[in-house]
């Protein structure tokens, strides 16, 4: 079985999907996490983010771990995954996720976990796993989606709202809703009450 929990920027998706899983004793994998390991590496080395060809040659060490705690990921026995929720790679990866080369590889990585799993991010329901029986696509206001994320980062509310306003900008082409996928506004909502949802409508 493989659920898919998409959503926009900071509306909880990695949270959520990570008490689902548990919940369900199954693996959950978050494809942003890959997107943002592409992102930090192409900055690492000085590459155009927007040029897959300065990007790809990067990615053969790369592998996600999908651990039901918290995904991880490695680049050979690199841990990167502390240093990939920065505001610089906030700032480049809407670059790198546009490039379709990208999206190929980060789709590739996805598709070869075995399944039961629940698969999180923007294009889960509708691209990566379209015949999923079980989708859901979390939103929220970006006012509350800043406050959220104002508890993780350095800046202001403001100005994580703006950046997040313009990363769903950026996204817009892969983050449609699948037609089938059941909207749940998540503002109203503890992330115990996001997950309970779900787990409810999954039973
Ligand atoms: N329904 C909710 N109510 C309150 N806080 C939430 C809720 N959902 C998520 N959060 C918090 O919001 C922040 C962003 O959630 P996260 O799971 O990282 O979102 P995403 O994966 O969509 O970026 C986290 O600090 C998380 O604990
Ligand atoms: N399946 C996905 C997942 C993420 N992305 C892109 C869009 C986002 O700006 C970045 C980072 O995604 P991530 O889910 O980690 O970002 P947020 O936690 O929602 O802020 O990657 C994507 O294009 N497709």
């Amino acid at each position: 079985m493989i659920v898919t929990i998409d959503g926009v920027a900071a509306s909880g998706k990695s949270s959520v999907s990570s008490g689902v899983a548990q919940a369900l004793g199954v693996p959950y994998v978050s494809s942003g996490l890959l997107y943002r390991a592409v992102t930090l590496l192409g900055l690492n080395a000085g590459a155009d983010l927007a040029d897959p060809s300065a990007l790809l040659p990067l990615l053969s060490p790369v592998r996600l771990e999908p651990l039901a705690s918290g995904n991880r990921v490695w680049n050979a026995d690199h841990d990167l995954s502390a240093d990939l929720h920065s505001t610089r790679v906030d700032g480049g990866v809407s670059t790198v996720a546009a490039l379709p080369e990208i999206r190929e590889w980060v789709d590739a990585q996805l598709r070869a976990l075995p399944a039961p799993l629940v698969a999180e991010g923007r294009d889960m329901g509708t691209n990566v796993f379209p015949h999923a029986p079980h989708k859901f696509y979390l939103t929220a206001s970006p006012r509350v989606r800043a406050e959220r994320r104002a508890r993780e980062r350095p800046e202001d509310i403001p100005a994580i709202e703006a950046a997040l306003t313009e990363r769903d900008r950026q996204d817009t082409t892969q983050s449609a809703p699948a037609p089938d996928a059941r909207i749940i506004d998540t503002g109203p909502l503890t992330l115990q009450g996001v997950i309970d949802t779900i787990l409810n409508d999954l039973r």
